[in-house]
Formats: C-alpha cells, structure tokens, sequence
C-alpha cells in the first residue's frame, strides 16, 4: 500500500485510541426511565465501534465532542423533503468533509464481536491501495500486518531487529508478535470492521490467530496477479522499503508461493475465499470488491436504526438528536398525514412523559420486524420494517411501517422518516401485496413492466411475483446507462415511504409519494399494487412539486 495512506491509517488509529473513553451529557426528556436512557447511550457507544463507520466522532475527557475520521461512512441526517432549499443536494454528492462535531455521537467499545475480511495476495499485487478505498466507502479499519511490524521495529521494541532482519530477507515473522500487535491495534479501535491486509501469511499465522481470538474472517480478499506485473510495480513502489529490491521480492515471492498459497486454499476449500483479477486498473479492481462489501453496510444501517428506535423509546432526546437532521422531514401520525420538518415536532414527545407516572408506566419497546435494507447507490440507503411497538401502560401492541432513509454524510444520521399507522392491538398486514415500483433518476424513464396491462383482473400471482414479495425488494432492472431501476416492495414496505392506499388517496391529488418528492433526482413514476383477494391498480406520478395519483382499476 502507499505509505502515505497507510500513515494517515496509523493517525487515525491513533486518534481514535486517545479518544476511546467517552463521557455523554444526560438525556433531555424522560419518557422513559432514565436507565433506559443510559441503556441506549451504551449502544449508541456500542454501534460507535459495531458500525463505526456510520458514527464518526468521539467525547474526550472534559465532554467536548471531537470529530475525529477522515475514513469511512458517516451517514448525514437530512431532511430529504426540505432538500429543496439545498440542504442535502443530490443523492449523488460526496460525503462532507468536515464533521458537524455536535451532533455525532460519541464511540466506545463494542458489544459485538469483530467482523474481519482479510486481504491477501502476492506482494505488490495492491492490497493496500484497495484497502484505502474500501476504508473510505464502507468504514472498515485497515490493519497493515507489515506495517504495524514496521512501526514495530521504528519504536525500538526488542524485537526491532529480528523483526527487521525478516523482513529484510522476505521471510515471516513468528505468529505471536504479529498476533499480538493485531490484537492490541484490534483493541485500540473504534469499530468492530477490520481489514487485515497481508495476515495470515502461512497455516501457522492462520490457525494461531483463530486460536488466540475466536475470530474467523467473514471472507478473504484474494488478488490474484502474475510475477512480471507485480515485479514491475514493486519496482516502481518508491515508497524506500528495505524489500523493495528485486533480490528480497524474489525471495518474496517464493515464500508467498510456498507459505501463503495452501492459506488460500484453505479458504477456499470452506467457501470464504473470494478471488480478484488484480491485473485490472485500480478502479475496475475496486468496482469488483464493491459489492462484497454492501452487506456490512446493511447491517450497519439496521443496527443504526434500532439504536435510533431503542432511543426513542427511552426518551433519549440527545441521542435522537445526534441521529437527526435538524431539517429532517416526517410524516406523522399524530400530524394527521402531514408533513413536518425540523426536530420541534419531535421534541414534544421526548418531554410527554406520563404525569407523576413511574418507571413502568413510562417504559416503551420496540421490536423491529420484516426489516429490508435497500442502497439506492453508494451514498443512499433506505430501511423499511414493521415496528411493534410495546406499551406497559397499556395492552396494546402499535403497529408501524416505517421507512428511514439514510445519506452517507460525515456527520451524522438519518435522513426522513416515514410512517404510516396501521393497526393498533391487532397487526393484519397483507404479506401476499406486493408493489411495483419504477424509480427514475434524473427524469429519463423509458418503459417498465406494467402491470395494469398484464396482471389486469388476474388475482393468481404468478409464483415469481410471489417471491419478490417474500424477498420484500428486489432490484429486477437496472439499465447500464438509463439511471432507473425497478424493484418490488410489498406494500407494507412501500406505505412507509408515502404511499397510502387509502379511499382518500384515490379521490384527489394526494401527498402520497413526498418521500420521493424531495429527493431532487428521483420521481416515482408507477405504482401498482395487488393482493390476492383484491386486484388494485394505481399510476401514480409524482414530480418536485406536485404529486398525483389515479386510480386505474379495481376489482
Ligand atoms: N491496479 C493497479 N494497477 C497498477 N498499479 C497498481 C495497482 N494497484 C496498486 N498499484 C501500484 O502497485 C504498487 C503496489 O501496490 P500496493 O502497495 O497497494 O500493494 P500491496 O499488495 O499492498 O504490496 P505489499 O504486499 O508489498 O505491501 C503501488 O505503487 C501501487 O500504486
Ligand atoms: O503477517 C506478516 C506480515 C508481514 N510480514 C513481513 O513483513 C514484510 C512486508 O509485508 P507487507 O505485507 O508486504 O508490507 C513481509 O515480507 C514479511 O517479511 C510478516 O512476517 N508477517
């Protein structure tokens, strides 16, 4: 890797081990128990390291929020509806550069144990150049196994010279000193998502490390790359490595063949290696790995979310707050259908609490269900579940479907939030409904599958139909050049983002797509919607400013 990302990777590393303890200010509101608040606290800190990625900042001693990596995904909240005014730009922006130090949530230790790729390959074959990137895109911390020996060997530790003399000879260094600066580094961190680059090198490394940490990689990176090019670019490397000279690289190579290769083979006899054609440009190698990496970013999403809903729950104002776009937009229930903006509205719940009420009876719990993650592109992503909410002071389980839409910013979280009240003590939802939805970036929709003209009055659905409905959302389309998709959603699923099957829907121009309506680029375009005892048909078009919907058929 180039030594000067992996020297920012080491100040980073750095900064996050001195920042690692973290104070938090009380909650604001009490809803809820004030343990309850604390509770959440601790998993905001945990989901600090869990998704450290997504929370980007930590607390110092005096309680001064510090905002803190250049690296990784820090989602922005946002109000995506008020977008207009510019507040978030388009879907397609980069992240900010700069923390907005005060609503980020400050980082602590884990609760959760590590989740590790390792990345291997030939020496030269650019591990480390990839590493950089997938830092940036997912938030994963990049864990040099030579360079940590490397820093070894500079802090004058007593094994500084025999470190050094390996490495000089391209031979590997015994598994407990490099186990042990992976540990301590692993410890010293803010997330719980490692890149560890260039480790295991042999079966020794391999089995002593799973031994000593419990931990297996999630999968391997393996870069796959002939001798002649990566000769060449370890020639041109100029980065001054004592190895970097065509004796030790060929004393390298030798030992990767010999040592390395049967650790890859082993991952790949258990179905965790994952292969990489390295002789690409460095951007079709990154446009390769991209999607093995999507699925942290899933789980980091949902995770966030249920840490946002568990401090609701316990009237965490500032947690909320730190997750919350000051300019955030909602739909709900208690506007009746409409829209606010900003945090006020919200605010006034974190102080209802139930007068003279005790810890029970102000105790809420909710219980995310049919969770679905879906990243509209690198920077986007939507959560759409079925909240149960719990209520001590009453019998009644609540019923929401909610959908949060989450922006990579280096700030903090959500973007908008939707939800639609659907039942309170009995939950019906209709899994069998299902919707199809086109999304159009930037206009320049041509043609999708419409299902007015070919599931008209047809109330069988056909067996695929009904496993895009089971699978909740499927991207079925997505044109190279045309920046539209197509994908189901059933309708418990859409209904959160704005649609809302109502009599008063079908009867006049409605707010039903506004989720869609401040996302600058996006218009939804069809919206049709079916279940098995009932046959309905939507076309909906929504633009910026208005938003319509027409009911087409119905049986
Ligand atoms: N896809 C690529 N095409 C051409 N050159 C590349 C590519 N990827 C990386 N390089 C260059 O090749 C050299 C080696 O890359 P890098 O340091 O990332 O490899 P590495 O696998 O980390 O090496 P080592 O195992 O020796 O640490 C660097 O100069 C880098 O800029
Ligand atoms: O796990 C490891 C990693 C590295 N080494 C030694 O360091 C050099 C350089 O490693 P790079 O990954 O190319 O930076 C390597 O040739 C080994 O001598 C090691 O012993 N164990």
């Amino acid at each position: 890797m180039g030594g000067r990302s992996r020297l920012v990777n080491r100040a980073i590393l750095r900064t996050l081990s001195q920042h690692s303890s973290s104070s938090s200010s009380s909650p604001s509101t009490l809803p809820a128990s004030g343990s309850g608040a604390n509770a959440v606290r601790e998993e905001v800190k945990s989901l600090g390291r869990a998704g450290g990625a997504i929370l980007g900042s930590a607390v110092d001693e005096s309680g001064a929020r510090k905002a803190q990596w250049g690296a990784g995904w820090v989602f922005a909240a946002a109000g995506l509806v008020g977008m207009s005014g510019g507040a978030v730009g388009s879907l397609h922006t980069q992240a900010e550069e700069e923390p907005k130090a005060s609503i980020v949530p400050e980082v602590a230790r884990p609760a959760s144990k590590p989740r590790v790729v390792f990345v291997l390959g030939g020496p030269g074959s650019g591990k480390g150049t990839q590493c950089a990137k997938i830092v940036d895109s997912y938030g994963f911390v990049h864990l040099s196994a030579g360079d940590l020996l490397r820093a070894e060997i500079k802090s004058g530790s007593p094994d500084g010279t025999m470190i050094q003399n390996m490495i000089k000879e391209g031979k590997i260094v015994p598994s407990s000193v490099t186990i042990n600066l992976l540990k301590k580094a692993m410890a010293e961190s803010n997330t719980d998502k490692f890149l560890i680059d260039g480790f295991p090198r042999n079966e020794e490394n391999r089995a002593d490390f799973e031994k000593v940490t419990g931990i297996l990689p999630e999968f391997i990176l393996f870069f796959d790359c002939p001798e002649t090019e990566l000769e060449r670019r370890l020639l041109g490397r100029n980065e001054g490595r004592v190895d970097d000279n065509i004796e030790t690289i060929r004393k390298r190579f030798k030992v990767f063949i010999e040592s390395s290769l049967p650790v890859i083979d082993h991952y790949e006899k258990i179905g965790k290696a994952r292969k990489i054609d390295a002789t690409k440009s460095r951007e079709e190698v990154f446009n390769a790995i991209d999607p093995l990496f999507r699925p942290f970013l899933e789980t980091d999403l949902q995770r966030a979310t249920e840490v946002l809903l568990k401090g609701i729950d316990s009237g965490d104002l500032s947690t909320y707050e730190r997750f919350c776009d000051p300019g955030m937009t909602a739909f709900e229930p208690e506007a009746s259908g409409h829209l606010v903006k900003g945090l006020d509205f919200h605010r006034f719940y974190f102080n209802k609490k139930v007068a003279g009420g005790n810890e029970a009876e102000n105790f809420r719990q909710s219980t995310v269900t049919s969770p679905v993650v879906t990243l509209l592109d690198s920077n986007v992503g939507l959560v759409t579940y079925t909240r149960l909410v719990q209520d001590r002071s009453s019998s009644e389980v609540k019923a929401y479907n909610e959908t949060r839409l989450w922006q990579r910013k280096k700030s903090a979280l959500v973007v908008y939030k939707k939800y639609l009240l659907l039942h309170c003590k009995s939950l019906a939802l209709d899994l069998g409904m299902y919707q199809s939805v086109t999304m159009t970036y930037n206009g320049g929709y041509s043609g999708t599958n419409d299902w007015s003209t070919h599931g008209k009055g047809n109330v069988q659905m056909k067996e695929e139909e009904k496993r895009a409905a089971r699978e909740c959302t499927q991207i079925t389309r997505r044109p190279p050049k045309v920046k539209s998709f197509q994908f189901f959603v059933p309708t418990q699923h859409l209904m959160g983002v704005g649609f809302e099957p109502s009599e008063d829907s079908l009867a006049k121009p409605t707010n039903m797509l506004p989720a869609f309506r401040g996302l600058r680029d996006i218009q939804l375009s069809h919206v049709h919607q079916r279940n098995q005892n009932k046959t309905r048909f939507w076309r909906t078009h929504s633009s910026p400013t208005t938003c319509t919907s027409r009911h087409l058929d119905r049986h």
